[in-house]
């Protein structure tokens, strides 16, 4: 079997058309765009390059769209300040805080401090617990993980009734949601990680196999059942000597290539679940933006 490539970048361009709908039609509405504020503590090169492309698609969908850079020697209270202002601007409905944060700033206080109805991370505790308590339908929902399902489900259809899905991972932000998620569709779900004995056996018995462990190409293709579904949430840079001196590529948790003759579908890195992670940040700002004016949810299913 080869398997087939499910194209991140082209559901990502068909989630994308939703939102500039959606947030033409919140104009409409409300007399104002959607407005998102992402917050950069420092210089990490590739963190610069996510938050540009951020506010690239955020004017892309006719969004408000501010950044807001702080240097690495902020403290706390700088950036809880911040939060503060962004919380009580009527214009923003997204806040965004770029992680991770340097040391000596407390992620959790800051993360709290951004008010559940703003949070399009899906990271305050208010929006973990809705999602944990099976309402995610009215929690905002990490980015990775919402854009992850989306992926699976353009193969699978929504129902997983009868599936074993197994999550590589045990993350905060991509592998204890994406289980949520996966139960919620009805698949029987195991979390697996790093200190998991027999990880290769288990990992066969999965027909959905969700890796986010964050260990370049771990996954081998002998792991995989054959006709799996495997979404990698890996983003991996690596030397790549081949290249040319200093270069490097990016890779995967799956050794992709083997895992092709296995599966019947994978996601490819990058070109994958990427893309979608970077959507549905915009589509999770005008679900909040809606939600706070009062209006109906939109929908961003493909
Ligand atoms: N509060 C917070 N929220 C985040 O969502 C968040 C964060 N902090 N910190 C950093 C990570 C990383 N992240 C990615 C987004 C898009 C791609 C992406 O589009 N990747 C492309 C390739 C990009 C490249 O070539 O480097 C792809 O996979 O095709 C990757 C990674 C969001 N993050």
């Amino acid at each position: 079997m080869t398997a087939r490539i499910i194209d991140g970048k082209a559901v990502a361009a068909v989630v994308l058309d939703k939102v500039r709908l959606a947030s033409a039609a919140f104009k409409d509405k409300t007399g104002r765009p959607p407005g998102l504020a992402v917050v950069l503590v420092g210089e990490d090169p590739a963190s610069q390059v996510y938050v540009r492309n951020k506010g690239r698609e955020a004017e892309a969908a006719g969004f408000r769209s501010e950044q807001h850079t702080l240097p690495v020697s902020v403290s706390e209270a700088e950036v809880l300040a911040l939060v503060g202002k962004l919380n009580a601007d009527p214009g923003i409905d997204g806040i965004l805080v770029q992680l991770p944060l340097p040391k000596g700033i407390d992620t959790e206080r800051v993360l709290l401090a951004i008010d559940p109805a703003k949070d399009v991370d899906g990271f305050h505790p208010i929006n973990v617990g809705l999602l944990n308590a099976g309402a995610a339908d009215k929690a905002l929902v990490p980015c990775t993980p919402a854009g992850s399902m989306i992926l699976l489900e353009s193969v699978t259809g929504s129902s997983l009734a009868g599936k074993h899905a197994v999550v590589v991972g045990r993350s905060n932000i991509v592998g204890k949601p994406v289980a949520q998620l996966l139960l919620q569709r009805d698949a029987t779900v195991t979390i697996a990680h790093s200190k998991t004995a027999n990880l290769a056996e288990i990992c066969r018995t999965a027909d959905v196999l969700v890796a986010a462990v964050g260990r370049p190409e771990m996954i081998r293709g002998s792991w995989v059942k054959p006709g799996a579904v495997v979404i990698d949430v890996g983003v991996n840079r690596i030397p790549a000597p081949e290249r040319g001196e200093g270069k490097t590529r990016l890779v995967g948790d799956v050794a992709t290539a083997e895992a092709m003759d296995v599966a019947s579908a994978i996601t490819p890195v990058p070109g994958g679940v990427g893309p979608m992670t970077i959507a549905l940040l915009m589509a999770n700002t005008v679900t909040a933006a809606s939600l706070r004016e009062g209006l109906p949810r939109p929908v961003f299913t493909v």
